[in-house]
């Protein structure tokens, strides 16, 4: 399927509809269409599948995921000015781009879709954080969602990403590689964006796992990650003295020296650290 459908340029759509970018949003449009095209590519096999996109702004990328194949695009949009431009879109694919306005944070997805469904989202970056530690962390495992293709501040997406003795290597990193693959699926730099933000941005591609890689809960291990790498220069046995005077001796059960710290413990012993604590 083309990826460059016969709607107005996105330049075009701007100046038509006056969207000028709001600061107060994140609003750092993507304009280039060849470049939206590839990063919906990178969102996996669309045919047939319905996608949430969060932000879809002038609909750059929208474009791309409905070109691409996907059969449903649930589009959340804070900014109403957006929606003039994105119901072009719509009436380009009838019935399969459904526009809904409001915060993406306080909107449940599938009130609209059934799983499984893609997630595509170039999002502000601090809703972008808080929107996946909410999809990683869901009340039960395999999510609603299979895939999710997000640009990410490049620093941010490096630590979502991170290995084990690196400084981008924290909470971020467990949480996202404890039951999902994820990967740097494409680097922007900034003047790929309309106004260019100050940093460059990368496309993390993250797919949900039918399984954790190692067993544990996700309250204890979310619990006890957070509170090792808040105080990441410490050795654990002090970083993690909240968990009781028993401390050193899960410490050691789960196979981790209490004198080591937060930076140096692999997945697999957060996880082993995390059934240690659970148990009685
Ligand atoms: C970085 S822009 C990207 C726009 C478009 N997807 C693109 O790639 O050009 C972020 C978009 O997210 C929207 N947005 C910001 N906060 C939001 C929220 N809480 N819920 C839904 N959309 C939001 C903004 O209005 C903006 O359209």
């Amino acid at each position: 399927m083309s990826a460059i459908d016969d709607l107005p340029p996105l330049r075009q759509v701007i100046a038509d509809h006056g969207l000028s970018a709001r600061k107060s949003l994140g609003q750092n449009f993507l304009l280039d269409l060849n470049l939206t095209a590839k990063i919906a590519r990178q969102a996996g096999d669309l045919s047939g599948t319905d996608v949430l996109e969060i932000g879809p702004g002038p609909g750059g990328l929208t474009r791309g995921l409905l070109a691409e194949g996907a059969r449903r695009v649930l589009a959340i949009e804070k900014d109403a000015r957006c929606l003039p431009a994105l119901a072009e879109i719509s009436a380009r694919y009838p019935g399969q781009l459904q526009i809904v306005e409001g915060d993406a944070l306080e909107i449940d997805p599938l009130v609209h879709l059934t799983p499984p469904i893609r997630v595509a989202a170039n999002l502000p970056y601090n809703v972008g954080t808080e929107l996946l530690v909410r999809w990683l962390t869901p009340p039960t495992w395999p999510p609603y969602w299979q895939s999710l293709t997000l640009m990410f501040q490049r620093e941010v997406a490096e630590r979502i990403v991170a290995q084990p003795g690196s400084k981008a290597y924290g909470r971020l990193a467990v949480l996202a590689q404890w039951r999902c693959e994820a990967r740097i699926a494409m680097s922007l730099p900034p003047e790929a964006f309309t106004p260019p933000p100050k940093v460059s941005s990368a496309v993390v591609h993250l797919t949900a796992l039918p399984a954790p890689k190692f067993e544990a809960e996700p309250e204890v291990l979310s619990r006890v990650v957070a509170m090792a790498f808040n105080q990441r220069r410490k050795m654990l046995r002090a970083a993690l003295k909240g968990l009781g005077p028993d401390v050193e001796d899960r410490l050691r059960t789960a196979g981790i020296k209490p004198t080591e710290r937060a930076e140096q413990v692999s997945l697999e012993g957060f996880c082993a650290l995390a059934r240690a604590v659970a148990a009685p």
